[in-house]
């Protein structure tokens, strides 16, 4: 199965949105749509799950996913990790739908009553060390064990390398969108990801798209 590092996800990303005229909500909603299917495939228990939003797309994508998680009734928290008024477009778009459904942002959540937690703070566009009151935050996770399900990448992990940048969160579960990154298969990414689900969320790839990583040998099956 093709790899891909951070940048050529998001060349793909843009291609699909620039030059094919995806609209990035549509590919977000998709993104959601796939992780729904995860967190409902009956491994995890569903009693109060809590999302962790960023203040990018892979945020917008924890936004929609807490949406169709509160339509269908599920008791789930949001919370953003981070100041929400820098909050990018996107998440600024879903933040707008969620509180038409009613759904009131939680401000601090305990960890402790949350029974799944759902990773959405960062995914590719991580590009540098983590923010110190976050590493703490991921370490506390990390030590109480909970299941997380990671959206496309485990925040704090490097997802061209496979590096940590200060933290990063164990996931059981990653669902990685288009193609499974390198940074999942290799160093610690290859172990903190856990379970890597690739999810087609109808991104488009260039004809002429020259893959920079072109052995297959190591990558993990599509599970
Ligand atoms: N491209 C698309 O339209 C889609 C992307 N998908 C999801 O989006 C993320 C990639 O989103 P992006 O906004 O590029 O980056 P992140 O959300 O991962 O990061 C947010 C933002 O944070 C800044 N940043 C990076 N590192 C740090 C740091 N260490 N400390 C503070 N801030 C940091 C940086 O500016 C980033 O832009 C992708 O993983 C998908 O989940 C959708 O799924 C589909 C459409
Ligand atoms: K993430």
């Amino acid at each position: 199965m093709q790899l891909v590092t951070a940048s050529e996800m998001q060349t793909i990303d843009n291609y699909t949105i620039e030059t094919i005229g995806m609209p990035q909500d549509v590919l977000i909603e998709r993104a959601a749509l796939s992780v729904i299917d995860v967190i409902g495939a009956g491994h995890f228990n569903l009693d109060h799950i809590l999302v962790l939003a960023g203040l990018g797309n892979n945020g917008a994508d924890g936004v929609a996913i807490t949406r169709l998680l509160y339509a269908q009734g599920f008791n789930v928290s949001l919370q953003f990790v981070g100041n929400v008024s820098r909050a990018k477009d996107s998440v600024q778009r879903q933040l707008a739908i969620i509180e038409k459904y009613g759904l009131v942002r939680a401000e601090k959540s305990d960890f402790n009553e949350a029974t799944l937690i759902i990773d959405a703070i960062f995914g590719t566009g991580l590009n540098n060390i983590l923010p110190e009151g976050l590493q703490k935050m991921i370490k506390a996770a990390n030590h109480i064990e909970k299941a997380v399900i990671a959206v496309d990448t485990p925040t704090g992990i490097d997802a061209t390398t496979g590096e940590v940048r200060g933290a990063a969160l164990k996931a059981h579960t990653t669902v990685t969108f288009g193609y499974n990154k390198i940074g999942l298969t290799q160093r610690v990414g290859g172990y903190l990801s856990g379970n890597v689900i690739v999810k087609d969320i109808g991104l488009l790839t260039p004809a002429d798209f020259l893959f920079s990583n072109t052995d297959n040998k190591n990558a993990p099956t599509n599970v």
